[in-house]
């Protein structure tokens, strides 16, 4: 079912203002776009619902390129069975405003239908990084994040992507699967962007009650407990590990999924003396909501 080739390509926003980002809705109108706009593109992927993180992303892509271009897709295929992919936050209007004020240059909002039509097979395995973490926690997850990132830069045709450090296991893994394929684009990490007190931001903050919203910070407490350990020399993995488990336990609405101190590049556990760069990470839940979090310890 192919939107007809108007529709493939319109512009967001009133007429009479200035022009708004071009909306292309499948993956042949984008690769035309990049046909006909050549030049260094920076390429936000999102899943929508987009906050300040998303859009330090935008302007850090802005500032490096001479095109900007933001993806706005909820991928079915890294959702599992019992996941949240049907009420996932959702607001193209708000959207499209919020890149349109940021002066990006295009939007690809492709449809399920378009992205896996009837008869569609092809999917990307990521190995080792994804085995654990958040690949342990989620089965398929990753195949299905690596499958539509590489769509994503087949369709966009990205000089640079933007991904955040927030999804610490992804970045890894997108920078495996770009390194493996040998895909033509660099992959850039950003900083995680909170909230005042902390919290990570997330489209997911948004199911939060206000309670459990009151008791989320404590995730960066506990990260902040265990870094000012390793400032202050504290080497050792499991003791770091014991001081995050600790300052979650002190939070009642809170339940800890799981805490690790891994490799910074390939993710394996870590015990006994941590040698080198280590990434702690760890998925916190209040009631049905999980919410993730990481730091980086160097
Ligand atoms: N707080 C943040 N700081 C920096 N980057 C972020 C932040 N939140 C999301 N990102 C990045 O934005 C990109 C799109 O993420 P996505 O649309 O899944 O947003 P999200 O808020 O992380 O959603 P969710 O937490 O519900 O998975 C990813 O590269 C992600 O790492
Ligand atoms: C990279 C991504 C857009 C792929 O669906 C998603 O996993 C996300 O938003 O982090
Ligand atoms: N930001 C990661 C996407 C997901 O949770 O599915």
């Amino acid at each position: 079912m192919a939107a007809p080739n108007d529709a493939d390509f319109r512009h967001a926003g009133e007429p009479a203002g200035p022009p708004g980002p071009a909306v292309l809705t499948t993956p042949a109108a984008m690769q035309r776009w990049r046909r006909d706009h050549p030049g260094d593109l920076g390429f936000v992927p999102t899943m929508g619902y987009l906050h300040e993180g998303h859009l330090a992303l935008v302007r850090r892509a802005k500032a490096e390129n001479a095109l900007t271009v933001v993806s706005i897709f909820v991928n079915p295929t890294q959702f599992g069975p019992g996941e949240d992919f049907e009420r996932y936050p959702r607001d193209e209007v708000r959207d499209l405003q919020l890149l349109r004020e940021a002066g990006v240059d295009a939007v690809y909002l492709p449809s399920a239908a378009e992205m896996y039509p009837p008869g569609y097979q092809t999917y990307v395995t990521v190995e080792e990084v994804t085995r654990r973490l958040e690949g342990a926690a989620r089965p398929g997850h990753f195949r299905g994040v690596a499958t539509v990132v590489l769509k994503l830069f087949n369709a966009v045709g990205p000089t640079r992507a933007y991904f955040g450090r927030k999804d610490a296991q992804q970045l890894r893994v997108i920078r495996r699967m770009v390194r493996d394929l040998d895909l033509p684009v660099e992959i850039v990490p950003c900083d995680i962007v909170r909230e005042p007190d902390g919290l990570a931001m997330s489209s997911r903050n948004v199911y939060l009650s206000p309670e459990q919203r009151a008791a989320a910070p404590v995730i960066k407490r506990s990260l902040d407990a265990a870094a000012a350990a390793w400032a202050a020399g504290e080497r050792d993995a499991e003791t770091l590990r014991r001081i995050v488990r600790e300052v979650i336990a002190g939070e009642p609405l809170a339940a800890l999924e799981y805490v690790s101190l891994a490799d910074d590049e390939t993710l394996e556990e870590l015990e006994g003396t941590v040698g080198g760069p280590a990434l702690l990470s760890l998925v916190v839940r209040f009631g049905a909501t999980r919410l993730l979090d990481n730091i980086e310890l160097a």
